[in-house]
């Protein structure tokens, strides 16, 4: 790992900024080595905010960026559940990603189908990849230390070659989904989590500082050669005692 970066913004409207700046940072520098930027989307506060953070940029553009999700629920895409249908609304109709770079789950399939045929999708999109290599994959964290949709004690914490899994028990509703696994997620160049609020202080704690018992899902994703960084507001921080990063809307990470 390249080193864990733990920032904190006084509250989500100095955060919202900054993480729209490490996405385009990241962006520019995947175009320049690639010609393209991967990217990985969570559902959770992470919509609202970039939905406000990105099309308020000037001159963004993203006719290269191509676009998946690190977890998706299995409704319809026009159920308000539906982390693709909130995406729709509130991002990829107001910035230029091209329709064939945003990679979906098919919804209408059974479970275990949806994660065969969203495993073919991603296969396709990253084929030099034995796990895609994502540039960015931004996360989110419950309350009760999951991400993506990896719960905590699920056998699928443990999953060590599909690249994507379908859960048919979630604890959190909606029960069936699809979810990357940590292969991919540590596999990524970056990663950022995005958590925020009072409610996120002793799960964070936790996560960050260590725990007797078995780790959150969240503290197992330790990208192999990637960056990873926490970007979480002053309630959130509330209890952590390590050392950590103050920053405001300004800063570039
Ligand atoms: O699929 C889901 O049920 C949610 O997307 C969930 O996983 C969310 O990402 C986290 O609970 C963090 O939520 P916040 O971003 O609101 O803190």
């Amino acid at each position: 790992m390249a080193g864990r970066r733990v920032v904190v913004f006084p509250s989500s409207a100095e955060l919202g900024p900054v993480l729209a700046q490490l996405v385009t940072s990241r962006a520019e520098k995947a175009i320049a080595s690639h010609g393209r930027f991967t990217l990985g989307l969570s559902g959770g506060s992470l919509v609202s905010m970039l939905g406000k953070e990105l099309p308020a940029l000037p001159d963004l553009d993203c006719s290269k960026w191509v676009v998946g999700f690190c977890d998706e629920r299995l409704v319809p895409f026009d159920d308000p559940e539906s982390t693709y249908g909130l995406y729709k609304g509130q991002l990829f109709s107001k910035v230029n990603i091209p329709d064939s770079g945003i990679l979906t789950i098919d919804s209408s399939l059974p479970v275990n189908e949806c994660a065969e045929d969203y495993t073919r999708k991603l296969k396709e999109a990253f084929p030099d990849d034995k796990f895609p290599v994502f540039d960015l994959l931004l996360l989110g964290m419950g309350p009760d230390g999951h991400t993506c949709s990896l719960f905590p004690d699920h056998p699928l914490l443990e999953e060590t070659k599909k690249i994507v899994a379908s859960i048919s028990d979630s604890p959190k509703p909606p029960p069936q989904r699809v979810t990357m696994t940590f292969p991919v997620v540590n596999s990524a160049r970056c990663v950022a989590f995005v958590s925020t609020g009072g409610s996120k202080a002793p799960v964070l704690k936790e996560v960050l500082e260590g725990r007797e018992g078995p780790a959150y899902p969240a503290a197992r994703v330790v990208p192999t050669n990637g960056e990873l960084f926490w970007l979480v507001d002053d309630p959130a921080a509330s209890s952590l005692t390590i050392q950590v990063e103050r920053l405001g809307s300004g800063a570039k990470l």
